[in-house]
């Protein structure tokens, strides 16, 4: 297949040495605040407003050379305009970004490297989830801290796409309602992510067309309503230049990954990779064979009604994950629980000996408490779940006590694996000796002969 755009003979000779963009300069938002789903009365631009011309140009798409308020469509990994899909290992996304963006990817250290294999091989496969669609489900035990998936998104484009006000004139502005500015900017970006689509390989545009689309009535079109969907937020350093906020940032919509299901306890967690230019998912917990793998779409810290707010763009109208989120009398202990969340627990050692008939390390409960609630929501997700496993693998080696310290340094390394964080855990907490030679341990044995020190150790 080749994915030809021009057709003089000249043009496709050049093309053939050199990946080609098409560029187009757009800035700016009209419009701030989420926008519309569910059911939208007179859904689509006003009947009057015409639409903006998008005059784009091909360019070199080895240039690096962009405006700063330029946007281009290139794929990433640079390809010929002659390869397929067999022919690039990982497959190429098709991308609508600032150049500046997509100098940071091509500055990137290691950047285009291969997603990464799913520890053991593939373990999952895609299937009916009955009441949510498809869903991904694994066809064999799978650990905690595996990668479960890695994959290059199909399309990436703005969460908030830009659009010239330059062109839309103030008169625009001002003559239309806010919900009509509204429909107007979803009308817009649809347009522009039609022009992405249309460079899809044929194998990607009957797989991004087969997706779910839980915005069929509010003004978003085909194209649009499915990144709305089925795309992951972008986290990191890849934004456009001076923003903040949502707006300048990406989403990644993914083939086989954007099948799987939101659940208020996810076992699974994803992360973006700009090495690889990847979606990775990976387990948070053991999942046992033929059990449904999920990820969270919302914040999981919010409150049962607050997440269910989150959710509505997509359709979910009661999510039911767990009992945490349906029995009423669980709704109100794990609202208040996840509140609790937010607050790390802060412990100190205290600094006279435990009376005889006291364990010694009961003024560590409260954080095994934390352990053991975070467990019982499924939140093994959070960063508050890795915190408290640290919290105790340092609480535990100023005890000494290096069975405990074996079973967290076990936990918190699955547990930073799952989280996507490269720097692994300090390798001396996988051995006695290692243990025994550690900070806390030696200032476990300075505590032992100067007590007093042992008044200034906090563990948060
Ligand atoms: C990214 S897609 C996930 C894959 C989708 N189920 C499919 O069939 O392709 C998001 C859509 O899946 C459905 N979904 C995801 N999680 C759900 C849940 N916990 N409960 C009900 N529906 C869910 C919703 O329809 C949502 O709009």
């Amino acid at each position: 297949m080749k994915r030809g755009f021009l057709t003089t003979s000249k043009a496709q000779k050049q093309l053939e040495k050199e990946p080609v963009s098409w560029q187009y300069a757009q800035t700016k938002t009209i419009m701030s605040g989420p926008l519309s789903h569910g059911v939208v009365q007179e859904a689509g631009a006003p009947k009057d407003y015409r639409s903006l011309e998008r005059a784009y140009h091909e360019i070199d798409g080895n240039t690096m050379n962009y405006a700063p308020d330029a946007y281009i469509y290139t794929t990433v990994p640079p390809i010929s305009m002659r390869d397929t899909l067999a022919d690039v290992p990982g497959g190429w996304t098709e991308c609508f970004v600032s150049g500046h963006v997509k100098r940071m990817i091509h500055s990137t250290p290691g950047f285009p490297r291969l997603p990464l294999r799913p520890t053991g091989g593939k373990g999952y496969r895609i299937i009916n989830a009955g009441d949510k669609g498809l869903g991904m489900f694994a066809t064999r035990l799978i650990r905690t801290g595996d990668v479960i998936a890695d994959e290059r998104p199909m399309l990436v484009g703005p969460i908030v796409n830009p659009v010239n006000t330059a062109k839309l004139s103030g008169e625009i502005i001002e003559k239309y309602s806010t919900e009509q500015l509204k429909q107007i900017a979803l009308h817009e970006a649809g347009q522009a992510v039609k022009l992405a689509f249309d460079r899809l390989p044929p194998e990607y545009k009957r797989a991004f067309m087969e997706l779910y689309n839980s915005h069929k009535e509010d003004g978003s079109n085909e194209f649009i309503g499915r990144i709305r969907t089925n795309g992951f937020a972008i986290n990191g350093r890849l934004r456009d230049e001076n923003t903040n906020g949502r707006r300048g940032r990406y989403t990644a919509t993914c083939n086989e990954i954007s099948r799987i299901n939101h659940s208020c306890s996810p076992n699974a967690t994803f992360s973006w990779h700009d090495d690889t230019f990847s979606v990775r998912i990976h387990a948070v917990r053991d999942i046992p064979a033929g059990t449904e793998i999920t990820i969270q779409y919302c914040d999981l810290l919010e409150s049962v009604a607050e997440r269910a707010n989150d959710l509505a763009p997509y359709g979910i109208t009661s999510c039911n994950c767990t009992p945490f989120c349906s029995d009423p009398a669980m709704i109100k202990i794990s609202d208040e629980r996840r509140a609790r969340f937010q607050i790390p627990v802060v412990l100190m050692p205290p600094s006279v000996k435990p009376k005889a008939d006291e364990p010694k390390d009961a003024w560590v409960q409260p954080a095994l408490t934390r352990l053991l609630e975070l467990e019982e929501e499924g939140l093994q997700s959070l960063d508050e779940y890795r915190r408290t496993l640290h919290q105790l693998l340092n609480i535990y080696t100023y005890l000494q006590d290096v069975e405990k310290v074996l079973m967290y340094a076990q936990k918190l390394r699955g547990t930073l694996k799952a989280l996507g964080r490269s720097k692994d855990l300090d390798k001396g907490y996988l051995s006695v000796e290692g243990i025994k030679s550690s900070t806390f341990w030696n200032m476990a044995d300075m505590a032992k002969m100067m007590p007093m020190s042992a008044m200034m150790m906090t563990f948060a």
